[in-house]
């Protein structure tokens, strides 16, 4: 299940301030994983936003399969770096209170809700607080949370920038299984080159402001690449 994601002349920008995106297009097939590097700042946050339906465009728009983006939907599931969970929910009440705005009955979030947790290796924390969680794990319950809605598009925020370096390649391999099995078009904001090139099959340099595509590389499968990677860095170094 996934969708392609368009951006059409999409220009955005928050209140008065100078524009962050301008006349900006980019496409996104259906079940691809394309991550965004680029300086902070650029706006890789913002072209998330936009395709979340969290930030409106000021003109052009945002298209997820035949539909235009008017505002958050359950197609697109979000993760961003700080995992926002409930503290006085568990594991399995976070999941389940995201389902809520389905509406779906009781018993059908709860079975979602811990075969997502399940899904993610986290079906022996699902009576579990967050409290009672490592960061590694809480970052598990927020993809859970975002995959129990069976969304079309994942749309990630620098999902693993507070996580241990031995905690955050298991996150990946994680992420690159279930991307694998469920065929998810995935978006991946990260700082991280190598982080980048190991997870998508696209990257993706902006930088500017107001912030355009620098540099856009296909990723060949196989080990990594060291002249694409030096490549890319050549991009992010020339702001
Ligand atoms: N909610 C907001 N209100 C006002 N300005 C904002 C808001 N969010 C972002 N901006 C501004 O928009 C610009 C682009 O921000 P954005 O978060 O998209 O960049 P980014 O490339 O994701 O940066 P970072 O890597 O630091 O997360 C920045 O100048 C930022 O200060």
């Amino acid at each position: 299940m996934s969708l392609e994601v368009r951006l059409e002349g999409l220009s955005a920008g928050y209140g008065t301030g100078a524009p962050v995106l301008e006349h900006t297009d980019l496409e996104f097939a259906a079940g691809s994983f394309t991550a965004l590097l680029g300086p902070s700042g650029c706006g890789k946050s913002t072209v998330l936003n936009t395709v979340a339906g969290f930030v409106r465009p000021t003109a052009g728009q945002v298209t997820a399969g035949a539909e235009p983006v008017r505002g958050p939907g359950p197609e697109r599931g979000v993760v961003f770096q700080h995992y926002a969970l409930f503290p006085w929910r568990t594991a399995r009440g976070n999941v389940e209170f995201a389902l809520k705005r389905l509406g779906l009955p009781r018993a059908e979030r709860r079975r979602r809700a811990l075969a997502a947790l399940a899904e993610v290796g986290l079906a022996d924390g699902a009576e579990k607080y967050p409290a009672q969680l490592s960061g590694g794990m809480q970052q598990r319950v927020a993809l859970a949370r975002a995959l129990a809605a069976e969304p079309e598009v994942l749309l990630m925020d620098e999902p693993f920038g507070a996580l241990d370096a031995l905690t955050r390649t298991r996150m990946q391999t994680l992420l690159r299984e279930l991307w694998q099995r469920r065929g998810t078009t995935v978006l991946f904001v990260t700082h991280d080159i190598d982080e980048a090139l190991a997870l998508a099959g696209r990257v993706i340099v902006l930088g500017g402001s107001p912030g355009r595509v620098l540099a856009d590389h296909a990723v060949p499968a196989g080990p990594p690449d060291p002249d694409l990677r030096s490549l890319i860095a050549r991009h992010l170094g020339s702001e």
